[in-house]
């Protein structure tokens, strides 16, 4: 027993030394960003939570206002650089030399230990011919084609709004929005399941294997298994079917067909269930929960409703869902959701970046494989910029003539090679929603309760917490 208990103090007195020595004695330390004083294994976690324990987004604003725009934390046995500022992202993220993902054990689990999929793909190379691919095929089939992009969301929200309805007569007119608009239960638990507040898996990767269970990483291995089993499914019944051959019917069919004709390796069948997940979760998550957000906030701010529906019943005849021509005219409408992206940066720390080879961000060194956080919600919340950031207000947004217009630092989507893929069907759809549900339905807060919640549920997305609305048919 006494011997065991030794062999795990000279363990861990081993692992406190080497991180310390990492620490203090690394050749490279005087060219890294500046940042808080790191300590032995845990580098700066302490100094995290005592800032902010809760959003680590937060945190790391605040030592970009100590440190500056670029950041140098060590969580656990990651090193990460924090970037903080929209010039620098602007200048930096859309280089070739940072459009590599961060990646590693941990994040392999998903994909049979493998780095596939596109969103963490390895740049330039197979990310090029899987993001070429994806939107060849994809758009063949008729993404980033309003007309048939519009049939399949008008379809869905049909089934929404009748729902809704549904809901409403059996529960007298009050409704419970917990992750009501996610595609499926297996996405939540494995996005919440990843926290990046308060999961070891994010700082302490290679724990994983020491300790499955209390680390998460079991409930993960579950959560991945029953995901790609699912998706195999759908892989085998095309296969089945055999159409892919002659005339491919989706991307899978094409995927499948580019397997048998073309030559190149990376189109295994591992790497398409992989492509499938990314789609799949990426698309999910981050569209539902700003869809949920867009309620919250309207709730919290009726006089944002109020404006929202006289615009859309000027625009949109009732019982219609907008087309192109009133979506050009529902500039309210726009100037909401772009609010929403930026008050609730649903993916706050952007996507994680690294670089291809030891870079530099400014005159910092960034080595091959740091991780680098994109703080999106700290630039969204730049208080000398947006003056206001706490505060929901879509006339940020409008013009002095009431037109919408775009802002430069808003940026929910991410920078250069690497933004998101599905910007253009995430745009239309929350655009199709939020002018259908307001449309139809006015949405106030449950007498005698408390409002939403503004602080989020932490996840990889931040999305907000269960809460009840009182909803009146229109
Ligand atoms: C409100 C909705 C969405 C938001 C806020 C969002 C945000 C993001 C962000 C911040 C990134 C990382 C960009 C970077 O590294 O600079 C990303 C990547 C990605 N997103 Fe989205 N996304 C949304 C919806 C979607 C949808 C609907 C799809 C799929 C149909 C999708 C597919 C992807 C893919 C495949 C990538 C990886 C791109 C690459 O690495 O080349 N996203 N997204």
């Amino acid at each position: 027993m006494l011997d065991i208990l030794s062999a795990i103090l000279v363990g861990l007195f081993a692992l406190f030394s080497i991180s310390f020595y990492k620490v203090i004695f690394s050749k490279n330390s005087k060219h890294l960003a500046p940042g808080p004083i790191r300590l032995p294994f845990l580098g700066n976690l302490l100094q995290l939570a005592w800032i902010n324990s809760k959003e680590p987004q937060l945190a790391f604003s605040k030592l970009g206002e100590i440190y500056g725009s670029t950041v140098s934390v060590q969580l656990g046995s990651v090193y990460a650089v924090v970037i903080n500022s929209y010039e620098v992202m602007e200048e930096y993220l859309t280089k070739p030399e940072f459009s590599d993902r961060y990646f590693n054990g941990w994040m392999a689990e998903r994909s049979w230990n493998k780095q596939l999929g596109i969103i963490m793909s390895k740049y330039p190379h197979p990310w090029t011919q899987l993001r070429r691919f994806s939107l060849r095929h994809l758009r063949d089939f008729g993404f980033g084609k309003r007309d048939a992009m519009q049939s399949v969301i008008h379809a869905e929200l049909n089934d929404l709004v009748h729902e809704l309805n549904i809901s409403l007569k059996e529960n007298n007119g009050i409704h419970t929005f917990d992750n009501y608009f996610t595609v499926s239960a297996l996405n939540v638990e494995l996005f919440e399941s990843c926290n990046v507040a308060n999961s070891f898996l994010f700082v302490f990767p290679e724990w994983r294997n020491w300790f499955p269970e209390w680390t998460g990483m079991s409930t993960q291995r579950r959560i991945f298994k029953e995901m790609n089993d699912f998706l195999q499914e759908f892989v085998d019944e095309r296969k089945k079917l055999g159409i892919y051959k002659t005339s491919p019917e989706n991307l899978v069919d094409g995927f499948l067909r580019e397997m048998e004709t073309g030559d190149d390796s990376e189109f295994t069948e591992q790497q398409l269930v992989a492509l499938m997940g990314d789609f799949f979760m990426a698309g999910s998550e981050t569209s539902s929960n700003t869809l949920a957000w867009c309620i919250v906030y309207l709730i919290r701010n009726p006089e944002v409703q109020e404006k929202l529906q006289k615009e859309i019943d000027s625009v949109v005849p009732k019982g219609t869902f907008p087309d192109a021509e009133h979506e050009s005219k529902l500039h309210y409408v726009k100037a909401t959701l772009a609010e929403t992206h930026r008050r609730a940066s649903v993916l706050p720390l952007g996507g994680p970046r690294t670089a291809t080879e030891d870079s530099y961000c400014k005159q910092f060194l960034i080595p091959k494989g740091t991780y680098i956080i994109t703080n999106l919600h700290g630039i969204h919340h730049d208080k000398a910029y947006w003056k206001d950031p706490e505060n929901f207000r879509p006339e940020r947004f409008l013009d002095e003539n009431g037109k919408f217009k775009s802002d430069p630092r808003l940026k929910p989507f991410g920078f250069g090679k690497r933004i998101c893929l599905g910007e253009p069907v995430a745009s239309l759809s929350l655009l199709q929603y939020l002018t259908v549900l307001v449309q139809n339905f006015t949405f106030y807060w449950v007498p005698n309760e408390p409002l939403p919640a503004i602080n989020p549920v932490l996840g990889i997305t931040n999305g907000p917490q269960a809460f009840r609305a009182l909803i009146e048919c229109r």
